[in-house]
C-alpha cells in the first residue's frame, strides 16, 4: 500500500543544510496499522508529509496504492488525496464559519458520491465518533476532544485506502485519546484500512501492529506486535530507551 524507496530530504542549502531523510526505505502492507517514532527531529513528519503528498522527497521515489506519487502532477495528487486518502493532522483545518455537520460532509461535496449514501455515512461516523449531538454547533463551541473527533469523521468519510494520522491523541485527555484509538483499530481491522500514524506516545503506538523507528532520517528498527498490547507497549518503551536521544518516555500504567 505505500513503498518508500531510498528516500532523501533536505531543507535549505549549503551551511543552512539539513537533512532530514537520508536514503529510507521500507513498505506498509494493506490493511497494516503502523506507527512511526523516533526522537525528536528524527525525520517523522518529514515523512508523513512526504508519503501523504503534502511535499516531495529531494531523491527517492514514493508508491501509493502501486502508484508512483512522486513525479505526479498537482491534479492527480488533488484527485487521489480526494479518493484514496484520509488526514487526522494536529492543527485540525476545521472551517469555522461552517457547522460541524458541514465541515464533516465537506471532503464529499466535490465528488460523485450519492446524497443519500453522504447522509448515511454521516449519521454512522457521527454516531460511532459521538458526534451526534455536536451537528449543528460550530468548531469555535467544541472542545479539543470534540474536534479531533470531527476530524477523525471528515477523514473517514471519503472512506480512505489509507488514513495518515500525525500526533492524533496529542491533544485529547487519555479517555478521548483512547476512545479515538479504539475507534482507529476498529476501522482498520473491519474495514481493512491501512493507517500510517506518527506519535511521540508509547501508549497510543501500542495500538499499532508494527512500529518503525528512525533516527537520524534513517531507518533504526522496527518492532512488530506479536502478543498482547501490554507486552508490545513494554518491547516500545525498550526500543524508545535503545534509541535514545530525547525521545519523550512515558511509562505511566495507562492500561
Ligand atoms: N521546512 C523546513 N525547513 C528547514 N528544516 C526543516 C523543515 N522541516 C523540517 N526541518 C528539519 O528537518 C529535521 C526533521 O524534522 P521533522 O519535523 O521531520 O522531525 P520530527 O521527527 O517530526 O520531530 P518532532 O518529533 O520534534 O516533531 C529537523 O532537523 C528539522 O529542523
Amino acid at each position: 500500500m505505500v513503498e518508500v524507496q531510498q528516500v532523501s530530504k533536505t531543507f535549505g542549502a549549503r551551511s543552512t543544510l539539513v537533512r532530514a531523510l537520508n536514503n529510507l526505505s521500507f513498505r506498509i502492507d494493506r490493511g497494516e496499522f503502523v506507527g512511526i517514532m523516533g526522537p525528536s527531529g528524527a525525520g517523522k513528519t518529514t515523512l508523513l508529509n512526504i508519503v501523504s503528498t503534502i511535499d516531495k522527497p529531494s531523491t527517492g521515489r514514493v508508491y501509493l496504492a502501486g502508484e508512483e506519487i512522486t513525479h505526479l502532477p498537482e491534479s492527480d495528487l488533488t484527485t487521489l488525496r480526494r479518493d484514496q486518502i484520509g488526514f487526522i493532522f494536529q492543527d485540525l483545518n476545521l472551517l469555522s464559519a461552517l457547522t460541524i455537520r458541514e465541515n464533516i460532509v465537506f471532503p464529499l461535496t466535490l465528488t460523485a458520491v450519492p446524497g443519500q449514501e453522504i447522509q448515511k455515512r454521516l449519521a454512522h461516523f457521527s454516531q460511532q465518533l459521538e458526534l451526534g449531538h455536536l451537528l449543528d454547533c460550530y468548531p469555535d463551541e467544541l472542545s479539543i476532544g470534540q474536534k479531533q473527533r470531527v476530524s477523525a469523521a471528515r477523514a473517514l468519510m471519503t472512506k480512505p485506502q489509507i488514513l495518515f494520522a500525525d500526533e492524533p491523541t496529542g491533544s485529547l485527555d487519555s479517555k478521548s485519546a483512547t476512545e479515538l484509538l479504539q475507534y482507529l483499530a476498529t476501522i482498520n481491522l473491519d474495514d481493512e484500512t491501512t493507517i500510517m500514524m506518527v506519535t511521540h506516545d508509547a501508549f497510543t503506538a501500542s495500538y499499532c501492529n508494527r512500529i518503525i523507528f528512525i533516527k537520524d532520517g534513517a531507518f533504526y528498527s522496527e518492532v512488530v506486535r506479536s502478543g498482547s498490547r501490554q507486552h508490545f507497549f513494554d518491547q516500545i518503551i525498550d526500543m524508545q530507551a535503545a534509541i535514545g536521544g530525547g525521545v519523550r518516555r512515558d511509562r505511566t500504567n495507562r492500561f
